[in-house]
């Protein structure tokens, strides 16, 4: 609700489905408070295809296509013209759904009830469970980042150009390796034990526990896309989701629920002693280490609700990460000057890539630095990696402008209505980002003093529901491209055609549809060997 208001009073784009046709009593009663609150009417689009089902059917297939965020923007541009910004989409037999409740019914199977499924008073109580554990002295584990950013650089390697031995890769997908490693680094901070995608041969052997299978490490990548692409369907099947198969789906729950739980148990059996069977990292106590099921442990005993709110943060913080690292090597082998400029103030700040020496302190990037920084909003901005978010009103609300003929009168908003907001065609506006708004250009968070972000910039969304992870996704993704730079002196897309169009694949969260196709040159290389 709070966000409802306070995106109204600044995000002049928006969508509303609603109900298409309430009843005359209902219709009456939101006439009369339209009235009496001074509202006008927001446009509204024309209904489509049979039954009006016809923006539903080419939103999904503009997203099968990779497209389905700039769908949003041609669709609305083309009926309505460039200048409006709030519609009305009417879909006719759209039931009116309560987001958290779509949300928690299409996600419930496959993480539990926890503080990105939950809703009303369990998502409060979920987030004063989690959120204490998000304090950045908790996160700042570099030692962590740097392990996994070695097996990063060791999986690059195996890329390299031995025949000519230039210092160039072979052209390689960089995407995948960044899922590996942000599943990786989640696993090891949820749980304690990486699963090591990356590498296998780092696994460590795990304790047996009476009357439990050791878990799947090999395949829970696996099971995570697999899932995840099932919740992608069922959500758009919606009330018609028991028409689908069920015996995929429920695979990739049961092996998802039975890797979360053996930990679990563990932690459950062996007290603080879990601390202990971790794997020795040099340098650090076990005992100091962040591991969240063992914080949630002290909080909590219930084998459920662990299991459910750590895989409730481990889709929340895996993937929205490896897509951000994914896109800013997106735009970067494909923005020379912005390479040269951000490998400048690394290099300038930290020095040339030692393998043993990062020399990258935490509080340094818990502050930012100025242009990775800039190139980290620029990438969000033009490819957020949730490019729709959605609110339903609890009570009736207005929005503060978007009525009427000139678009300047407020709009009543009934409650229960379904508000979409598009955060990629809000990054698109060019009354908001000027006219290279579809250019990436970091300079632009830079200029006139630096550019102060409010409710025209929700990649982390906003209100009391805004992302939990966002500093430290921000810190990880900035530890990794420091890294990157340091080690790569040169970037060059590879990606056939050269010239091909962005494409977003979405699957929960939205990726590059084409992979993020390289080659990158090592610094280290000694031609002379
Ligand atoms: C680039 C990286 C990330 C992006 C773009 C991102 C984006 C978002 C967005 C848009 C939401 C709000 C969803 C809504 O409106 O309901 C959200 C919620 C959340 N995020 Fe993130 N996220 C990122 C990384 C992370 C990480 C690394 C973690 C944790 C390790 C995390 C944990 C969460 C949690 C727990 C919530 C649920 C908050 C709640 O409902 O109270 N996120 N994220």
């Amino acid at each position: 609700m709070f966000f409802v208001i306070i995106a109204a009073l600044v995000l002049p784009i928006f969508l509303i489905y609603r109900h298409f046709s309430p009843r005359d009593d209902k219709k009456q009663r939101y006439a009369e408070e339209a009235r009496r609150r001074g509202c006008a009417p927001a446009p509204v689009m024309r209904k489509k295809g049979f039954l009006g089902f016809g923006h539903l059917l080419d939103g999904l297939k503009a997203s099968r296509q990779e497209r389905g965020p700039q769908h949003v923007i041609e669709a609305i541009d083309g009926e309505m013209g460039p200048d409006v910004h709030t519609v009305i989409v009417p879909i006719s037999d759209y039931e009116l759904i309560d987001v958290s409740e779509h949300r928690t019914a299409s996600w419930k199977p496959m993480f539990g009830l926890g503080i990105f499924t939950s809703r009303g008073e369990q998502w409060k109580q979920s987030r004063a469970l989690v959120r204490p554990q998000f304090a950045t002295d908790q996160i700042n584990d570099l030692e962590l980042y740097e392990r996994h950013v070695q097996q990063l650089f060791a999986a690059i390697d195996k890329h390299q150009n031995r025949e000519h031995n230039e210092g160039f890769t072979h052209p390689f997908d960089l995407q995948p390796l960044f899922y590996n490693m942000a599943l990786d680094v989640m696993t090891e901070m949820l749980y304690g034990h990486s699963v090591h995608s990356q590498d296998p041969s780092e696994r460590v052997e795990l304790p047996s526990l009476p009357g439990y299978d050791p878990p799947d490490r090999e395949r829970i990548g696996y099971h995570m896309d697999g899932g995840k692409a099932w919740i992608e369907i069922r959500g758009a099947f919606w009330k018609y989701r028991w028409l689908l198969p069920p015996w995929w789906f429920n695979e990739h729950c049961a092996a998802i629920h039975k890797y979360a739980e053996w930990f679990v148990q563990l932690r459950l059996q062996q007290g603080e002693k879990y601390m202990d069977g971790l794997r020795h990292q040099s340098g650090r106590p076990n005992s100091d280490r962040f591991v969240l099921l063992n914080e949630l442990a002290h909080v909590t005993q219930d084998p459920v609700e662990l299991r459910s709110q750590t895989l409730n943060v481990l889709t929340a913080g895996r993937d929205t990460t490896a897509a951000l690292l994914g896109w800013i090597f997106y735009f970067l082998s494909r923005h020379r000057d912005v390479w040269v400029r951000l490998r400048c103030e690394i290099i300038l700040i930290y020095g040339p890539y030692q393998e043993d020496d990062p020399g990258v302190t935490f509080r340094q990037l818990r502050d930012g630095l100025h242009y990775l920084t800039a190139v980290i909003n620029e990438t969000l901005r033009m490819a957020p990696v949730v490019p729709l978010n959605d609110r339903i009103s609890l009570r009736d609300t207005v929005l503060p402008r978007g009525g009427g003929p000139n678009r300047d009168k407020p709009v009543f908003v009934p409650e229960g209505t379904q508000i979409l907001i598009p955060t990629y065609a809000l990054g698109q506006r060019p009354d908001i980002w000027g006219p290279d708004a579809d250019q990436y250009r970091p300079e632009r968070w830079l200029e006139n003093g630096g550019r102060k972000f409010g409710f025209e910039y929700v990649p982390f969304g906003g209100g009391a529901r805004q992302c939990l992870g966002q500093q430290l996704a921000r810190i990880k993704a900035s530890y990794v491209v420091i890294r990157m730079l340091q080690r790569y002196d040169a970037i060059l897309s590879a990606e056939y055609p050269p010239d091909a169009p962005i494409r977003f694949h979405h699957t929960i969260e939205n990726r590059s549809g084409s992979g993020v196709q390289v080659r990158v040159h090592d610094s280290t290389w000694d031609d002379s060997s």
